[in-house]
C-alpha cells in the first residue's frame, strides 16, 4: 500500500519565515505561501530531490494545528505524508485493521490538489500520518 514519502510537515508560527531559513542555510527551493482555509493552515513547501518539507502555520480560529503549537511554541515535526495508489481502498483497509481515520472519513483535496486523509497519531506510534492519492 505505501508509496513514496510525499512530505514531512513542520508546524510553525510563520511558515514563510521558517522556509526562508532553509532557503538561506541550504539554498533550498521554496514555494510561495498557499492558504488552505478548508484545512485551517497556510503551507509553504521546500523541495528536496526525493521529497518535500511542508511548513504549516495556523489559518483561522479553528486550525487543527493550534493546540500543537501551544504545546510546541518553537514549532515541531507535525506529520508525515505517504502516497497511496488508491486512497479509498487504503482507507477501507486501514479501518479494517483498526486504524482511526480522522474527520468524516471522506478524503479532502490537499495542498497538491490530490485527495488526502489523516490517521490518528495514537494508532501509529505517536506520529500523525497523512495519506495522499498518488
Ligand atoms: C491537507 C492540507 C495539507 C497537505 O499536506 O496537503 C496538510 O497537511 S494540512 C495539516 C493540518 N491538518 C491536520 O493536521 C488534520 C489532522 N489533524 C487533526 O485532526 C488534529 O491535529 C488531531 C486530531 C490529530 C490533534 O488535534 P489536537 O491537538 O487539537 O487534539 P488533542 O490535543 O486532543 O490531541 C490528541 C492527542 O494527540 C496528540 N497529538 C496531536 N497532534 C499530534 C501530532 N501532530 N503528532 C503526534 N501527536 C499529536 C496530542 O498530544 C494528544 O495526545 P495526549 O497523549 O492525549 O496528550
Ligand atoms: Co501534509
Amino acid at each position: 500500500m505505501l508509496g513514496r514519502l510525499n512530505h514531512v510537515a513542520i508546524a510553525v508560527k510563520d511558515a514563510e519565515k521558517a522556509a526562508k531559513i532553509y532557503g538561506a542555510a541550504f539554498g533550498a527551493e521554496i514555494s510561495s505561501a498557499l492558504p488552505l482555509p478548508e484545512h485551517g493552515v497556510i503551507t509553504v513547501f521546500v523541495t528536496l530531490p526525493n521529497t518535500k518539507i511542508e511548513f504549516i502555520q495556523p489559518l483561522g480560529d479553528t486550525s487543527p494545528i493550534a493546540k500543537f503549537l501551544e504545546r510546541n511554541a518553537d514549532g515541531g515535526i507535525h506529520h508525515v505524508c505517504y502516497e497511496v495508489a488508491d486512497i479509498i481502498a487504503s482507507r477501507d483497509t486501514l479501518i479494517k485493521e483498526g486504524a482511526r481515520v480522522l474527520g468524516d472519513g471522506q478524503p479532502k483535496i490537499g495542498a497538491h490538489g490530490k485527495p488526502v486523509l489523516f490517521l490518528h497519531p495514537k494508532d501509529f506510534s505517536g506520529a500523525l500520518v497523512e495519506i495522499e492519492q498518488a
